[in-house]
């Protein structure tokens, strides 16, 4: 089992220019199966989710050519749409195939995917969509085998935006017979970057980014070349990083209108944030004495991220006074408490608030990632802390941040990873 070993009290300084963005290059890899060519896709994170992907997209036919600048998938020859159980239960996004598929075949067979542990995690908004369009769906000894003669267009309300349920729908809809609106959709940034890139190849794809997207259904779709976004978490977790150790940083390709209420939280614990002309770059200088925060509530895009909860609890952690952070998003998204209370911090959680009394100092303890987000917490709070952290079952950390370790050497933070 790998793990990281930080050496804390160190600052950081620098620069470091943020990957592309694991949330979106995760779906548009599915997406890829839908024109029965070639997809190019550049900016890619190189992460353990985006590798899963790339092998379920070999598993059912696809060529892929992975190199460190670009994914060339080519998926003319697909010749199963049965999805490799085992690898679908290693990732959640691997959901992201059934609307692919079922635009392109007509039929999928899939066993409910796994992931990160932070909630129950239903699809039922997926399926409901799904059917809404003509798709027969059978559920039996975990296997969801969905089929339609062909898609049609529908008026789909969300009962909440799910980023997922918004994505998948929107992918069966683009082949479908006639218009589909997605209401109350999802409007995060990388469900636009998935618009752009159908739109790229043909679709008819408008208003991601808002709670209403139109998709009108096209016959066929051609080859495509496509940039991914850069990832607003990963430029949020740096960011927390710097906070937290008092350290003057900059980070570049990020885009600032994406990490908004993240940089409005920031400045509330007293940190300065110099946004550049150019837009794209971002330096932060943090304060001597880090302020609480009265309220973090996590919310759907554009509200405070869930993926940015954890890492803001180690910061307040060290604030001086008592900050609220409520989850509303996921309902098991507080593990990473038990592990930062091992290193000195004080919070008391309940149900789906946590309390969290700023502490004079932090201390390196062993510690295990228990998820993805929370992982990157307790490896941002061994920053900061005094003296030496482990970080173990480093592979959740490892499906979101790619090289975290190489990324916090370069801003000179003392971390390694051991085999
Ligand atoms: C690959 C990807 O983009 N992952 C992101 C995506 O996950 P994901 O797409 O899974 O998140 P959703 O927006 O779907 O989930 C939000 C909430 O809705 C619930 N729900 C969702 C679907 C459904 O059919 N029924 C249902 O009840 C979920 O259990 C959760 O409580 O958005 C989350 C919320 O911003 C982020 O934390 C994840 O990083
Ligand atoms: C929960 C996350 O991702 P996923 O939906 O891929 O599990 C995340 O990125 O924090």
């Amino acid at each position: 089992m790998s793990k990281y070993l930080i050496n804390g009290g160190k600052k950081l300084k620098g620069e470091l220019e943020i990957s592309g963005a694991k949330n979106a290059v995760l779906p548009i890899l599915a997406a890829s199966v839908i024109n029965g060519g070639k997809s190019v896709i550049n900016g890619f994170p190189d992460l353990r989710d985006v590798d899963i992907m790339i092998e379920i997209l070999k598993s059912i036919g696809c060529r892929v050519k992975k190199s460190s600048k670009s994914i060339i998938v080519d998926s003319k020859n697909i010749f199963t749409q049965e999805i490799d159980e085992s690898l679908v239960r290693e990732m959640r996004s691997s959901i992201f195939l059934m609307g692919p598929m079922l635009a392109r075949f007509g039929k999928i067979k899939i066993s409910y995917p796994g992931g990160c542990e932070i909630g129950h995690r239903p699809i039922d908004l997926h399926l409901k969509g799904l059917r809404e369009m003509g798709v027969k769906i059978s559920e039996s000894h975990g296997f969801l085998e969905c089929s339609v003669d062909h898609l049609k267009g529908a008026e789909i309300h969300l009962d909440y935006p799910s980023v997922g349920a918004t994505e998948n729908i929107m992918l069966s809809a683009v082949l479908a017979n006639g218009k589909t609106y997605i209401r109350n959709a999802a409007k995060e940034p990388e469900i636009v970057d998935l618009q752009e890139y159908l739109n790229a190849m043909g679709a008819k794809v408008n208003g991601a980014g808002t709670s209403v997207i139109e998709i009108i259904g096209v016959d066929s779709l051609s080859d495509v070349n496509h940039r991914i976004i850069p990832d607003r978490i990963v430029a949020g977790t740096i960011l927390a990083a710097a906070a937290i150790t008092k350290s003057e940083i900059t980070i570049t390709n990020v885009i600032q209108d994406h990490i908004v209420s993240v940089i409005s939280k920031l400045k509330e614990v007293g940190c300065m944030i110099l946004e550049k002309e150019n837009k794209d770059e971002i330096k932060i200088i943090p304060p001597t004495i880090l302020k609480p925060v009265d309220i973090i509530r996590t919310l759907p895009y554009p509200g405070f991220p869930t993926d940015m909860q954890p890492q803001f609890m180690s910061l307040l952690s060290l604030a001086q006074g008592t900050s609220i952070v409520t989850e509303t998003v996921f309902e098991n998204r507080f593990k990473h408490t038990e592990e930062l209370m091992r290193m000195g911090a004080k919070i008391k959680v309940d149900g789906r608030v946590a309390v969290i009394k700023g502490v004079n100092e932090l201390t390196g303890a062993k510690v295990e990632a228990k998820d993805l987000r929370g992982g990157a917490a307790l490896v941002i709070a061994g920053l900061a802390a005094e003296g030496t952290t482990i970080v173990e079952n480093i592979k959740h950390i490892e499906r979101g941040y790619d090289k975290f370790d190489l990324m916090l050497r370069k801003l000179g933070a003392d971390i390694k990873r051991i085999d």
